[in-house]
């Protein structure tokens, strides 16, 4: 996964953090500097009116801070309404590491950054996201309780990547109900871009559904691997959106949904992984509305990871977990039937819905 495509012109640097477009309306950004580790990091906590801001730890090498920003302010924007719209009581956050994860992660590092974690007493929790592995949330577990995504061995929840794919496949689903009158996926043409962690879960649910594969990522070796054991077509970055497909299952990066995209998507159906799929939600989700393209929001039906940390803080388990986790098949059925009623987009719908469950705890706090 790499960072959200950022365009330069959003970028003002006469306010670098409350000018910048992303910031919206974030209660808090933290900025962590340890000089003997070489820590940078960015923790953005976005709101906390549902509960404690939980959302993974990024790691990545950021072209530069802006970059950064950018990211985490969009990312922790992205798991406030993730939790709302999935009914947790849980706020947004998300924290970025700065720095190549192969090369410059190490436990001393992990342990600097959950210090910092620590220090915000539990207003916001952390877990794995992008370069970071279950081990490296048992390393912060050292220093910090306020963090989840830890191994089973160490009591946590482990992987949230299989629960997460199972959510997806869910949405999806839906959404080939709600567009082609039925949710089965066999023989369907479908389109996993990135075969990663989630991807790879994602192809196999496909494949024992008997839907007709296409993939692509930009590991070679992993998609040679693939091909030949879920009998999957490859599909060269550039040719991706010619493809006649029925489903497109955007699993690796961001915003691949843009200005050069949008109009060339040719699958009838929209739904996978990838955090912030919309470069600009309110513009290119109209236009696939426009173009009759069942979008299922990414929030919505990639939030089997979260339900999968969850469980660490309630306590409930896979059972629990899973039947959560299928109940995203039917919230995609009713945002899309909301979204028809309500002449809007499914992720403007999925959002005000998110939205209006916030406010309704702020008025119950008030009283
Ligand atoms: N892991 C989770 O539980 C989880 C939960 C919610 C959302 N997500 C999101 O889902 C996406 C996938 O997560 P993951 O854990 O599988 O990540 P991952 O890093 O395991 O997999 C990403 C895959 O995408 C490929 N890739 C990178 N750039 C690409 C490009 N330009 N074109 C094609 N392929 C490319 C990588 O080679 C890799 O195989 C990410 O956007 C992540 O933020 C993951």
């Amino acid at each position: 996964m790499v960072s959200e495509i950022i365009n330069p012109t959003e970028l003002k640097k006469v306010d670098p953090v409350f000018g910048q477009l992303s910031f919206n309306d974030h209660e808090q950004i933290v900025f962590c500097q340890d000089k003997d580790t070489g820590l940078k990091a960015i923790i953005g906590i976005h709101n906390t009116v549902l509960g404690p801001a939980l959302g993974g730890t990024r790691m990545w090498n950021y072209e530069n801070e802006w970059e950064a920003l950018n990211d985490v302010l969009r990312l922790s924007r992205g798991m406030t309404y993730k939790s709302a719209i999935t009914g947790l009581n849980l706020g947004g956050g998300k924290a970025v590491i700065i720095g190549d994860a192969k090369t410059q992660k190490n436990p001393a590092l992990m342990k600097r950054f959950g210090e910092f974690v620590h220090s915000l007493s539990g207003k916001y929790i952390t877990a794995e996201d992008v370069g970071m592995e279950t081990a490296d949330m048992d390393t912060v577990r050292e220093v910090t309780p306020y963090v989840t995504g830890i191994s089973e061995e160490k009591g946590g929840a482990g992987n949230p990547s299989p629960i997460t794919a199972y959510g997806v496949f869910m949405g999806m689903k839906a959404a080939a109900k709600y567009q082609f009158g039925d949710d089965s996926l066999e023989g369907k043409r479908v389109l996993v871009q990135g075969v990663g962690h989630v991807g790879e879960t994602l192809v196999d649910h496909l494949y024992n559904e008997g839907a007709q594969l296409f993939i692509s990522d930009i590991n070679e070796a992993r998609l040679l691997e693939l091909s030949k054991k879920y009998k999957a077509q490859i599909i060269a970055g550039n040719e991706i959106f010619n493809q006649d497909l029925d489903v497109y299952a955007p699993c690796a990066l961001g915003a691949t949904i843009n200005d050069a995209t949008v109009n060339e998507i040719k699958a009838k159906v929209i739904a996978g992984a990838a955090n912030n799929q919309l470069a600009d939600e309110k513009v290119h989700g109209a236009i696939l509305k426009e173009r009759g393209i069942a979008y299922a929001p990414d929030f919505l039906i990639n939030a089997g990871g979260i339900i999968n940390v969850y469980a660490e803080l309630e306590g409930y388990d896979k059972k629990e977990i899973l039947r959560k986790t299928e109940n995203i098949y039917k919230t995609t059925l009713d945002i899309f039937s909301h979204a028809d009623k309500n002449e809007c987009t499914t992720h403007q719908s999925a959002l005000s819905i998110a939205q209006s469950r916030i406010d309704n705890r702020k008025l119950a706090l008030k009283k």
